[in-house]
């Protein structure tokens, strides 16, 4: 019971819909004894001399025809109130989980595998609804149906007979909350095993190609026959434990109605109640059989909201490291950027990643960032994007430190190609567009110019209005890595950070792109990390990092002139290219 009360806030702030949707189920379960009560009256009525005059016959079917109507709209009223407060609940928490999700930062997300948090979206929030809306029905329902049925077994019939009916009742609640309980340790095992064939037949699908290609097709049928063979042998589980409720009910019931009918007839046969109060009373005896079966459910169904409402609850109660300031900045940020970590390290890693970054950055120069794989390139966009605030130094964006701005404010100030591009599933335009709908097509399709990728896309079979993303055309590398940077540059941001953003292009068409941006940004400030010296070689002053320090800064021309790691790097990429192969890190 535990967890009506952490919803309590719920029902509180939906008292009406809830006090009319409990209303509605004592109306329906008071209608519900109407037909018994009339069908004992018309067996007692045809029993008497003379049988059952016209008048009252009709008055009679009145009745049963009111019950009829009363039942349609009285349950139809429940319905209503009752479902519909589920399911505002669940979009109510659903919109929580979701803006709370958008809000945290990337150690939640280091914690939090992603499989797991879409677990807390779908299925806790189903059980937490599952509460709002059977929970509340079958302890009311049960309730309520229960205890009219039972007065009007004691007020129409008798109350011994009553006594001895209800006997057996009580093992129908407690089979029904044990089987339940083994019922839903299976169906949570049934779950897993489902998760893991879904694992697997995305993984397979997705990976066909590299399965094909390395010829696995026989062992991966095999992996997925023993997947599916296992998913099988736990649902049997399940379905035997399933089919064992009815016959169980049915056992329960039938003594329930030996006794009944035993002790009802020698009640008959000795006058205390007649015929038609018999009859009445087997029907009200199977009004019984929900009530007490609900109940049973009952707990089941509060276990599982109450342990769902618990790890949703603390998914909730976590808090992003990354707090704004109460009289932050709400103007965009622009500026010189002033970048002096002292050391930085990941969350739960003793290791620094960065050692002594330092660099001033004027408003309208570029940067270029080269170095080995893993050196902390990205790592610098992550603290410049305020992704991490945990670091010793201090990074400022027009003078002010970035901690001051509001996320939004800062943000915006940002264009970020990543190294990993996401494309939507949409059209090549809305992908264009995402941060700033607002553009029109002429801007989209400057952007695609910009970043070069407009040819490309009037190639596609609808152009711009293509599908691309899990639905659409697949498309190369270097096509989505352009589309990443199309969709950055569409906002002319105060600060592009392009992270190894021309790894997938061609030097040419790379060449193209650098050359549009010094154009087009000539007054605004980039920042260019890459493998490929080739896409730093114009900037205003490039870091050298190796293993989170800068080993070596200046212009091309400088660092050439030092003859350290990056002339060496240079000498071989150029080799590289003359004999026409790929860039090495
Ligand atoms: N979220 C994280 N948690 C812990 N360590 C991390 C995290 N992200 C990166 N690292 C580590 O920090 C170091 C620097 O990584 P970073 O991604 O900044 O390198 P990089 O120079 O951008 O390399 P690449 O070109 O491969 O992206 C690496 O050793 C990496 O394993």
């Amino acid at each position: 019971m535990g967890v009506f009360k952490k919803l309590s806030w719920y029902f509180q702030e939906e008292k009406k819909r809830y006090g009319l949707g409990i209303l509605f189920l004592l109306l329906v379960a008071i209608v519900n004894l109407i037909p018994p009560k009339v069908i004992g009256t018309l067996v007692d009525s045809m029993n008497q001399k003379g049988g059952i005059q016209t008048g009252q016959l009709m008055s009679l079917l009145g009745l049963l025809v009111f019950a009829g109507v009363g039942q349609y709209v009285f349950r139809f009223g429940w319905r209503n109130a009752i479902w519909g407060g589920a399911a505002k609940l669940e979009k109510t928490l659903r919109t929580r989980l979701f803006n709370h999700f958008m809000k945290m930062d990337a150690t939640f997300y280091q914690r939090h595998r992603t499989g797991d948090l879409m677990a807390h979206a779908t299925n806790d929030l189903n059980a937490i609804q599952n509460v709002a809306g059977a929970g509340i029905l079958t302890l009311f329902d049960s309730l309520i149906t229960g205890t009219t049925t039972i007065i009007a077994m004691i007020f129409f019939v008798d109350w011994r007979l009553t006594l001895f009916a209800i006997l057996p009742m009580p093992l129908l609640a407690v089979m029904a909350r044990r089987l339940g309980m083994r019922l839903h340790a299976a169906f949570a095992r049934s779950q897993a095993a489902f998760s893991r064939l879904n694992d697997k037949t995305q993984e397979s699908v997705s990976g066909i190609k590299v399965i094909k290609t390395f010829g696995q097709e026989k062992e991966d049928t095999a992996d997925f026959d023993q997947i599916v063979d296992h998913t099988i042998e736990i649902n049997k589980k399940v379905n035997f434990l399933d089919a064992l409720f009815d016959p169980t009910t049915s056992l329960i019931m039938g003594i329930t109605y030996v006794i009944t009918i035993a002790y009802g007839g020698y009640l008959v046969t000795s006058n205390a109640i007649t015929i038609g109060q018999l009859v009445s009373f087997v029907s009200y005896v199977s009004s019984l059989v929900w009530p007490m079966f609900a109940i049973g459910r009952l707990f089941n169904i509060l276990e599982r909201g109450n342990a769902s409402y618990d790890r949703v609850a603390e998914l909730l109660n976590e808090h992003s490291a990354i707090i704004e300031q109460p009289d932050a900045i709400a103007a965009p940020a622009h500026g010189d950027i002033r970048f002096k970590i002292n050391k930085f390290a990941y969350p739960d890693d003793d290791h620094a990643t960065l050692t002594h970054v330092h660099f001033t950055l004027p408003e309208g120069h570029t940067l270029g960032i080269v170095g080995r794989v893993g050196a902390g390139k990205s790592t610098i966009f992550k603290l410049l994007l305020r992704e991490f605030d945990d670091y010793d130094g201090v990074i400022e964006f027009g003078g002010q430190n970035i901690k001051a701005y509001t996320l939004e404010a800062l943000l915006d100030a940002i264009g970020y190609v990543p190294q990993d591009n996401f494309l939507f599933s949409t059209t090549v335009a809305d992908n264009i567009r995402f941060s700033s709908f607002e553009k029109t097509q002429p801007q989209v399709e400057d952007a695609a110019r910009e970043s070069a990728v407009h040819n490309d896309i009037l190639d596609f079979a609808e152009g711009y209005g293509t599908l691309v993303g899990e639905r659409g055309v697949s498309l190369s590398g270097g096509q989505k890595q352009r589309l990443a940077i199309a969709r950055a540059v569409i906002t002319t941001p105060e600060l592009l950070i392009m992270d190894d953003a021309l790894s997938a292009v061609d030097s040419k068409t790379e060449a193209e792109i650098l050359d549009n941006l010094r154009q087009e940004r000539a007054n605004k400030t980039t920042i260019i990390a890459a493998q490929r010296l080739s896409s730093v070689m114009h900037a205003d002053e490039i870091l050298v990092l190796k293993d989170g320090s800068v080993i070596e800064r200046g212009s091309h021309d400088e660092l050439l002139a030092n003859n350290g790691w990056y002339a060496e790097m240079w000498a071989k990429q150029e080799l590289e290219q003359k004999i026409g192969g790929e860039t090495v890190g």
